[in-house]
């Protein structure tokens, strides 16, 4: 099974339509791949909370630009298509309207397979956890091969969300993330104790450039069930990683090394 993780260039110079067509066709041309990720937020940028409310969308029906956009290049490419993650506008109880970091997941005839809203959210007291609602549900996506489990950026230090996604079945941990630079060496190190911790592949996309005045990590990894790194970028210039995963062997791993099976506390 063939993944190609795109750490796609945000620059707020860019207009966001001009950035969803590229999208678009950086997806196109993975079309020989089983599964593409993007990252989180790259319609916007994941530190341009200014801008969040007013790029806002629905995942579903009229004005779902991004969500139109990435369907039809996941049916194009025939590929499934983990889609990164938009600020979605629902709406709340009495009307009002709430906003999500909500990824979403296309199967290769384009159709929405499954959204994901961030449950961790970050800053704090400010930016996207102000702003933000929180996701409550984790997701985990049954693919031919192998059980995508989903998880947002700042999720990523949150083990106890790994496991829950484990114990769904999840074989392959998807991270959609816009980490940035200052702190690459704990994305570096979490992505590898995620993968080891849970005897999962781990595929953690993100996103080149700069959003906000923020620079970005990029170092979008792909790493197996036993913390062998596969695949790598080594800075965070827009490009390609990719890399072929055997989905056998994630139960070999844990098949001969039992540690999940070894768990005491629920
Ligand atoms: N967008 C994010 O969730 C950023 C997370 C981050 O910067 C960190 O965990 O560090």
């Amino acid at each position: 099974m063939r993944a190609s993780l795109i750490q796609i260039g945000v620059d707020q110079d860019e207009p966001v339509e001009a950035r969803r067509a590229r999208a678009a066709s950086l997806v196109r041309e993975q079309a020989a791949a089983d599964l593409v990720v993007l990252p989180e937020l790259w319609t916007v940028g994941a530190f341009a909370f200014d801008s969040f409310t007013a790029a806002a969308e629905p995942v579903r029906g009229p004005g779902a630009r991004t969500a139109e956009a990435m369907s039809e290049a996941a049916r194009e490419a025939r590929v499934w298509l983990h889609a990164g993650s938009v600020v979605e506008r629902a709406t709340g109880e009495s009307g009002e309207a709430v906003y999500y970091n909500t990824a979403l997941v296309f199967s290769p005839d384009g159709e929405l397979a499954a959204t994901y809203r961030k449950i961790h959210r970050f800053g704090f007291d400010r930016g996207e956890a102000t702003l933000m609602s929180a996701g409550a549900e984790p997701v985990a996506v049954p693919l031919p091969d192998t059980t995508l489990g989903l998880a947002t950026c700042y999720d990523l230090r949150f083990p106890e969300l790994f496991r829950a996604l484990t114990d769904a079945g999840a074989q392959t941990l998807v991270v959609s993330a816009g980490w940035p630079e200052r702190r690459a060496a704990h994305w570096s190190l979490l992505v590898r104790a995620r993968a080891v911790e849970n005897q999962a592949y781990v595929l953690a996309c993100g996103t080149a450039g700069a959003h906000a005045g923020v620079p970005q990590a990029g170092r979008s990894v792909i790493v197996d069930p036993w913390g062998e790194t596969l695949a790598e970028a080594e800075d965070a210039e827009e490009q390609v990683v990719a890399a072929d995963l055997d989905p056998a062997y994630v139960a070999k791993v844990r098949a001969d090394f039992p540690v999940l099976r070894d768990r005491v506390l629920r």
